[in-house]
């Protein structure tokens, strides 16, 4: 699975800042226990859910599955391999202060007070009283974490309607346009006719980078002179995607959130006017998030969906950020699919959105 080295390698700030916390959560007040010792619960369950898994017998499904050799693991195999070393393994109790230090972490993680809440809860149903190790814990978390991302992990739909209009909006900066010419690069080596429409006319600087994105990937680029109306440039692109025949067309938009009033009238605008052509169109609203800026991002999916009626997210710079938490916020708050993730800025640094790989890399699994 080459792409998740390349998340876990590339997410090495967020998944090592989450692991070395869960270490010295379990570091703290935990004891050693040698090598494969009986990690079964000192108490019993919680009565309230006496038929929760084992986190012991049961591990978390996100872990890898044991090699081939061994096609149907004993109940306990996994976890005594996950929590096997070389010497003596630390565990501790999984009590209230172990949770409290857990939502810590996650909040800190940008997690959200809300989500992290609801993780740990979820990590402990069933299991108080129980000693865990750090690789039991992360797998546990990694668990909780693909569980919640699960439904949202959505690629971009395809519609057999041609074109297939896309409009692409987010804050300045977000990597708008970068994302627009990654997935053009990537629609176009699918064999799709591809069309932009560099819809930011106020910035001439904006365009220009479209330009080179274009370039790039091989895909026209349609402009208009700085301070042209987008909506009269998404009118004119819409006509010339189809008369060509294009699969897609891509629209970017400006960023301007100084003004909101007049980005709403701006995005409405053009929506008024492609829908002259196209009745469905825009049958895609890309919001792009920068995952840099943490919790800002939730704010930003508030604020655009009043702005636009948001159908998708892509997530771009997880590479070299410790906040790769908040999609997990994202996905627990709005649940809107997530299409796309940017981990770099090469052109092939957009991947499909895979929960179990997500949550491993965030949770520091051995994938
Ligand atoms: N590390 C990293 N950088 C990225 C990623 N996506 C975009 N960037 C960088 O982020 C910066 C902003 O990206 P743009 O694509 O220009 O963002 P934009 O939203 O179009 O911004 P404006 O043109 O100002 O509207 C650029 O320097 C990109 O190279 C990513 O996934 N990882």
């Amino acid at each position: 699975m080459a792409f998740f080295k390349k998340l876990r390698d590339r997410m090495f700030k967020s998944s090592s800042k989450l692991e070395e916390g869960l270490e010295a959560i379990v570091d703290e007040g935990g004891e050693e226990t040698p090598p494969e010792a009986d990690i079964a619960p000192e108490t019993a369950p919680e009565p309230a859910a006496p038929a929760a898994p084992d986190p012991v017998s049961e591990p978390a499904p996100a872990v890898e599955p044991a090699p081939a050799a061994e096609p149907a693991p004993q109940p306990g195999l996994i976890s005594r391999v996950l929590g096997r070393r070389d010497g003596p393994v630390k565990r501790r109790v999984l009590d209230d202060d172990m949770l409290e230090s857990l939502e810590e972490l996650l909040i800190t993680a940008d997690m959200g007070v809300d989500t992290a809440l609801r993780v740990t809860a979820n990590m402990a149903e069933g299991r108080l009283g129980r000693r865990v190790s750090v690789d039991e814990i992360k797998g546990l978390l990694a668990a909780e974490i693909a569980r919640i991302m699960e439904p949202v992990a959505k690629p971009l739909p395809l519609y057999p309607k041609r074109p297939q209009v896309v409009l692409v909006v987010g804050v300045n900066g977000s990597g708008k346009t970068t994302t627009i010419g990654k997935l053009a690069s990537q629609f176009k080596a699918a064999g799709k006719n591809v069309v932009i429409a560099a819809g930011d006319t106020f910035r001439a600087a904006a365009v220009e980078q479209l330009q080179v994105w274009g370039d790039r990937a091989g895909v026209p680029v349609l402009t208009a002179p700085e301070g042209t109306d987008p909506a009269s440039l998404a009118f004119d692109a819409m006509t010339r995607a189809q008369d060509d025949g294009a699969d897609l067309l891509m629209i970017d938009t400006a960023g301007r959130l100084q003004n909101r009033a007049d980005l709403m009238e701006e995005l409405s605008k053009i929506v008024r006017v492609i829908r002259k052509k196209d009745p469905d169109a825009p049958h895609n609203t890309l919001l792009v998030l920068d995952a840099t800026t943490g919790q800002n991002a939730m704010n930003q999916v508030e604020i655009f969906q009043k702005l636009a009626d948001v159908s998708g997210l892509v997530m771009t710079k997880l590479d070299g950020t410790a906040k790769g938490g908040v999609l997990v916020a994202l996905a627990d708050k709005f649940g809107l699919p997530i299409h796309a993730i940017g981990v770099g800025e090469q052109i092939d640094d957009l991947a499909p959105f895979d929960p179990e790989d997500f949550a491993k890399a965030l949770a520091g699994v051995d994938g």
